[in-house]
This record gives structure tokens, sequence and C-alpha cells, in this order.
């Protein structure tokens, strides 16, 4: 394709001459007139292009055309790296071309539109957008209207704009109202507005195939619209981890492209209930612990998870629990050979030829894929017991700024399988040197109190003596310090009760407990026993039950985005240097 040139011309930038070419997937244009060798070339990928207009054009701070009847501008992706994150940042482009002639600048503009057409088919036309005020640093809808709407706008795209009045209020709008003629939805906030999208979009479209999802064994069908992530949160780690940066241009601009990235989801369940559904972390223990106690602190903002870190740690605790879990089948990587899911992975991509070999209908493809899900024997799942620190799966490498390597440096987006972390109890340096490993490139899993396994499901119970524990533990406690709702709730529980209960009881009464002791700096690391029972860390929410089993489902959502790029991959390549003319994707 590269051979099958479309147009080529005499064009000027400027006062300067270049040399126009639109091959198939490429529009360059290199410099004329110059003896020395190093002519510069810009090269931009045809499906990046984002918009070709006519005259010359300039849209920040606003629109503004003059339409010299000779000229043409053309608005493209630039990328330039950015200190401290794992991609590449991205920028609009332009640049004004004027042609020798009217025709010619006519031709220009036709070819290139049509080439976008041809090698970029999923753009979006009409958006549905909905907008968090609150989220982060409450300026969702400043960053949406001065930065995102007119980046759209100059493409075309129209959007259906909701800023959000309540919590949930997105889920259930998309879990009930029309959505006829969106061809995606995108999120200005953070993670926990992405969960809202997430679900409501996943449950939308159970409903519509007459799945139930609280099975989990059912495959799930995966979502016909894509999801936009405009970060604009305290955390915005779902972003991070399939974009490389947290910057709300580079994330239009993948929507503007229709950039695609599927997205493996896990479902969590309880007692055959669907509990939540989560992208990145299920953590039970430590991350548990810290998002509790977290949010006893919200008034300190993004610093109260820095703040609980420090004291759960220092309050040393390890929990009893009965692990279980399916080992991905025939696994194409492992969470330990080193490998980074970056944008273009070939494992995602063999994951995919693998569950999607010859038929687009990918629902036929889910159900050969998973039937074995409920057909499993009980011999196939491993089972371990113990005191662990903390039980955590995640389905991506859920890197971040502060970790950005991440939980599992080399999990990977779509290849249907999570990564399942076992931290043993250990003593609590041995836990420190694990957390610290989180923010450097030391591995983590090189501990011998670590275990990590490549997993499609898992399920966690209490172990038996914790059921007592926690009885024990209650009924010794009486009702001293309980408000009302927890009083009536040990007055219906019986030693019969279900384990469930005793798990959801111990969590509010550790909640309660932890309220009216001094806090774990004043007595220090030997304060306390652990409490019986910890929560699930479910993407930032607390889950109200402990007891859970979890399903990993292969490319259940797809993104506006592409994956991580290597920055690094680019840092070599300066432009107008003719070696890099092709590969460079920073110029
Ligand atoms: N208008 C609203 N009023 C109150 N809550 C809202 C509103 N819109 C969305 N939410 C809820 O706010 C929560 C947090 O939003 P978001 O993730 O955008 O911001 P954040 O600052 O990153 O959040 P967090 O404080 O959890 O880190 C979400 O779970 C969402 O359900």
């Amino acid at each position: 394709m590269e051979t099958d040139l479309k147009l080529e011309s005499s064009v000027f930038v400027g006062n300067q001459r270049y040399r126009a070419v639109l091959t198939g997937w490429h529009f360059n244009w290199t410099e004329v007139d110059k003896k020395h060798r190093d002519k510069k070339t810009i090269s931009v990928p045809v499906a990046e292009v984002l918009a070709v207009e006519e005259g010359r054009v300039e849209i920040l701070p606003k629109k503004l055309v003059e339409d010299k009847d000779k000229d043409f501008t053309v608005f493209y992706v630039k990328r330039s790296s950015s200190r401290g994150s794992s991609g590449l940042l991205w920028r609009l482009g332009r640049t004004q071309f004027r042609c020798p002639s009217r025709v010619l600048r006519d031709q220009w503009t036709k070819h290139l539109r049509a080439a976008v057409k041809t090698h970029s088919p999923l753009r979006p036309h009409k958006l549905l957008v909905f907008i968090n005020p609150f989220g982060g640093k409450r300026k969702g809808r400043k960053i949406y209207h001065s930065v995102v709407a007119p980046l759209f706008e100059l493409v075309g795209i129209s959007s259906h704009v909701i800023v959000t009045e309540r919590a949930n209020q997105a889920r259930d709008h998309l879990l009930k109202k029309d959505l006829t003629g969106f061809d995606g939805v995108v999120c200005v906030g953070g993670d926990g507005m992405f969960g809202e999208i997430l679900h409501g979009l996943i449950g939308r479209t159970q409903q519509e195939s007459g799945l139930c999802e609280n099975d989990p064994a059912v495959t799930l069908q995966p979502c016909p619209l894509h999801i936009g992530i405009i970060p604009a949160g305290s955390t915005d780690c779902v972003c991070y981890a399939t974009v490389g940066v947290i910057d709300p241009v580079t994330s239009a601009l993948h929507i503007i492209i229709g950039d695609s990235q599927p997205l493996d989801v896990c479902s969590v369940h309880h007692a055959s209930a669907l509990v939540r559904y989560s992208v990145s972390l299920v953590g039970y223990g430590f991350y548990g612990d810290v998002l509790a106690e977290s949010e006893k602190h919200r008034w300190m903002g993004p610093l109260r998870y820095d703040y609980s870190g420090a004291v759960v740690y220092l309050s040393n605790r390890s929990y009893k629990g009965i692990v279980q879990y399916l080992p991905a089948d025939r696994p194409l990587s492992s969470p330990r050979d080193k490998t980074r899911c970056l944008s273009g992975c070939s494992v995602c991509s063999r994951s995919t030829e693998r569950l999607f070999p010859h038929s687009p209908d990918s629902g036929t493809v889910y159900s050969a894929q998973y039937s074995q899900f409920s057909n499993v024997s009980e011999g196939q799942w491993v089972s371990v017991e113990g005191r662990f620190r903390c039980v955590s799966l995640t389905c991506m490498s859920s890197c971040c700024p502060k970790s950005p390597q991440g939980l599992s440096p080399s999990a990977h987006l779509a290849d249907g399988t999570g990564d399942l972390i076992l931290v043993w109890d250990t003593n609590p340096l041995g836990f420190l040197k694990f957390l610290y490993r989180h923010t450097s490139t030391q591995d983590q899993f090189d501990l011998p109190f670590v275990e990590v396994h490549r997993v499609k499901a898992v399920r966690f119970s209490l172990a038996s003596g914790e059921e007592e524990d926690a009885y024990e533990e209650l009924a010794g406690q009486g009702s001293v310090g309980m408000d009302e709702e927890d009083r009536g709730y040990v007055e219906t529980v019986s030693r019969s009760s279900s384990q469930q209960q005793l798990a959801a009881i111990g969590t509010r009464r550790q909640m309660t407990k932890e309220l009216k002791t001094p806090s774990p700096f004043l007595c220090g690391l030997c304060c306390s026993k652990s409490p019986p029972v910890s929560v699930w860390n479910c993407d930032g929410e607390i889950l109200p039950f402990t007891e859970i089993v979890c399903r990993i489902h292969c490319q259940l959502v797809r993104l506006y985005a592409r994956g991580i790029e290597d920055g690094t991959a680019a840092h070599n390549c300066s432009e107008g240097s003719d070696k890099c003319e092709r590969r460079c994707i920073l110029h």
C-alpha cells in the first residue's frame, strides 16, 4: 500500500517550497530547493490527520478562517514526550499549505478527506458526554468546554453533554435512556465516573442481549459503544494505564481519531449476585484497609491516600483467608516475563486472534472460549489457605504516576486474564520493601513471601477458624461502642448466620472500633491485634461483602485509546532525519 501513490505536488508552507505526497497510509511533505542532505520531512499517518480545512484556519483561542482560495490547513496529531509519564503527549499539529492553483488545492482537500475516511473508519460522529462537575479539582466543566469541545467542533463531532447533578446519574441514564445514534460515551471525571459509565454500558448491553449478569459462569456480551475518558478526577488511573499520560488534550485526540483499545473486565460476585465490575484493582487486606481509612479523611483531598497508607502500614495487619484460583489456560505470557503491554501489544493481538479466529461475531466466540468456566471441574481450581497481608487481582498493570510500573507490570489490557498477587504475612520491613518496589523498577514479585499467578477466575472465602474468631470477637465486645444499626445487626446474628453476615458485621464493627480508638500513630506498630476481616477495595469502592467470586471477561469493553505508546523508542529520532521518516512517531 505504501507504493500506492494517490497525489503528489509542490506546495508552499510559508515561503518554503515542499514536495507533498499522499500515499495510501501517509501524508508527507519534504523540503525542496535545499542542497544539503538532511531535508526536513514531516510524515503523518493518514489515520492521525484530524481535519482538512479550506483556507488558513486557526481554532484557538477561537476559530478564524482566512479563505485564501489556494490555501488549505491540515490538523493532525503531533507527539511530544512527557516528563514523569509512561506515554507520549498528543498535541494538535497544524500546517497551512499554499498550492499553485485553486484546482490543486481542491484536489488536495478532496483526496486527504477521502483517505481519512478510508483509513480511519471508527471515528465517532455523535458522542454522549457526562461531566462530573465535582470530580478532582472541580474543573471538569472548564476542561471540557475550553479544551475538548473546540477540538470536537473542529472535526465535526456532535455531542450531547450532560453535567451530572448526582452520583450514579450517568449509570442510570445509560441503563434506561435511548442511546440510538451515539457512537460512544465520554466521561469527564475520574475513576469513579469511569466506573459509572462501565457499569451502565455493560448492564445495558446485557439487558438488551437478555443475559443475566449475576452468574459468573455467564459469558457476557461485549459493549458496542466505545468509552472515552477525559481525565478530570483526583484519581485517573484507568486513563493513565490505557493512554500513558493524564492529559485531556491527548485523550480528546484519541477519541477523535476513533482509536480502539479493548479492555478485559473483572466481574465480582457474591452469593449468586453481581456485586461490581472492575478493570484495575480488586484488593483485600492492605488495599482495602487503606481505602476504608482514606474515606474517613476525604477532607484531605488526594493526600488522604498517602496518609492512610502510612496509618494502615503502621497498624501491621494481616488476615486469614482461603484463595482459590483458576489458572489461565495456554497463557501467551506470564506475570514475570518482564514484557510490557504497550500500544500494538502482540500478546493482546494474539489473544484476539485466538478469541476471534474467523468470525466478527464476538458473542459466539466468547461462548466457545468460556463455556469451560461453567463446566470446569473443581480439580482445576488451585486452593491456598493462610494469612495474607494482601490479596490483589488486577486485569491491567494498574500503573499510575506514583507507580509507573504498576501493581503487575507485565499484565495485559486485553488478553482475557488477570494477575492474582498473594502477599503472605511477613514482617513489617519485608512488607515495606514490597510496597516500596512499586515505586521503582525493582521486581516486587522477587520476594519470598509474594506469589503472582495469571488467572481467569478467583474465589475468596474466610478460613474456617476465622468465621469463629469473627463471631467471638463480636460477641466478646458486646454492644459497647456500637451505633443503633450495629446493635440491630448483632442481635439478629446467631451462630448459624452465614459467614458473610459475620464478615459484613466484622467490617462494620472494625470501622466503628477504629473511629473510637486512638490513632495507630499514637500507639505504634504493636498496638493491636488485627481485626478478623478486612474489606475489598474494588476500583476505589468498598465492597459490602468479604466472600467473593471474580471472573475475568475478555475484551468486554472498548476504550477510545491505543495502550501506552513507548516514548523511549522515539527519542533517538530527530525531526528531519531521512532515516526516521517512516518510523518516527515524535515529530
Ligand atoms: N453531580 C455529582 N454529585 C456528586 N457525586 C457525583 C456527581 N457526579 C458523579 N458523582 C460521583 O462522584 C464520584 C467521584 O467522581 P470522580 O471519579 O469523577 O472524581 P474523583 O475526584 O476522582 O473521585 P474520588 O474522590 O473518588 O477520587 C463518582 O463515583 C461518581 O459516581
